[in-house]
């Protein structure tokens, strides 16, 4: 990508904003950020029911950040998103780094409110399915549209179209931005099943573009089955703003 003039041109689907960058980084860069994950100090890990995270920036508190500087490793991506993308107003100085086995995900849910309203997302090593689905606060908006009540026919169709299930394909080497009702009206998350069906996708012609199946699954009617098998971990890095930032603790 050259520039943020182009980011426009990675919008996909209607859902207001999902920005999906295939080969943002090249694999090789993908091999260098894996050796600085994984080179960290094993106390550098968190271990979580269902993944393990690594917390790069400071601790993130309701009201904002105690800071940690970003190792270089992790600043010559960050400044890379925010250049590119022009959609941070400071510097991005925070990355979550999360691993999941093939068998992991995680569970639907909302980013903290310490955050700005803007996430990108580094994907590496397996490809997985992100669904973002309504906030549980919007269901009665689409319960009542479902069954014709109360809304008017315009903002029915709106509400639905706006709010329904939405699953985006996160190829290895891609960045996924979100904002906007994507970030404030839905939560997002990562099935915990080894097996996740890419159906639909609203980025599926981009995701798959450069990317050949190593074997072609096929359904019982001899058809193109759209799944991908997650076979190797998947570690992502959720990079993000924090604007409140506490120099000192006490201030807090
Ligand atoms: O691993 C991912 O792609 C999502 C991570 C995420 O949603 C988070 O860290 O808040
Ligand atoms: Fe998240």
């Amino acid at each position: 990508m050259e520039g943020k003039e182009k980011l426009n041109d990675y919008g996909v689907g209607s859902l207001p904003t999902l920005i999906y960058i295939p080969d943002f980084i090249t694999e090789s860069q993908q091999a260098l950020l894996l050796k600085n994950i994984y080179g960290a100090p094993s106390l550098k890990w968190k271990s979580l029911k269902n993944r393990r995270l690594q917390n790069w920036g400071g601790v993130v508190h309701e009201k904002g950040l105690l800071p940690q500087d970003l190792p270089p490793w992790l600043t010559s991506i960050t400044q890379k998103i925010c250049e590119q993308s022009g959609l941070f107003p400071l510097e991005i100085n925070h990355v979550l780094i999360n691993e999941y086995l093939p068998n992991q995900g995680i569970m639907p849910h909302q980013d903290g409110p310490a955050y700005f309203p803007v996430v990108a997302i580094l994907s590496l090593g397996s490809p997985a399915v992100m669904e973002f689905t309504p906030h549980p606060r919007l269901r009665l908006c689409i319960d009542n549209a479902k069954s014709n009540n109360s809304v008017g026919e315009i903002e029915t169709e709106k509400c639905l179209e706006d709010h329904n299930q939405i699953s985006v394909l996160l190829m290895p080497c891609s960045l996924l931005i979100f904002k906007d009702k994507a970030y404030t009206d839905c939560l997002h998350g990562i099935k915990d099943s080894e097996v996740h069906q890419y159906d639909g996708a609203i980025n599926e012609i981009e995701a798959m573009k450069n990317y050949v199946l190593d074997q072609p699954l096929l359904n019982s009617e001899g058809g193109d089955c759209k799944i991908i098998k997650r076979t190797t971990n998947r570690v992502s890095l959720t990079c993000r703003l924090v604007p409140n930032v506490h120099k000192n603790l006490f201030k807090f």
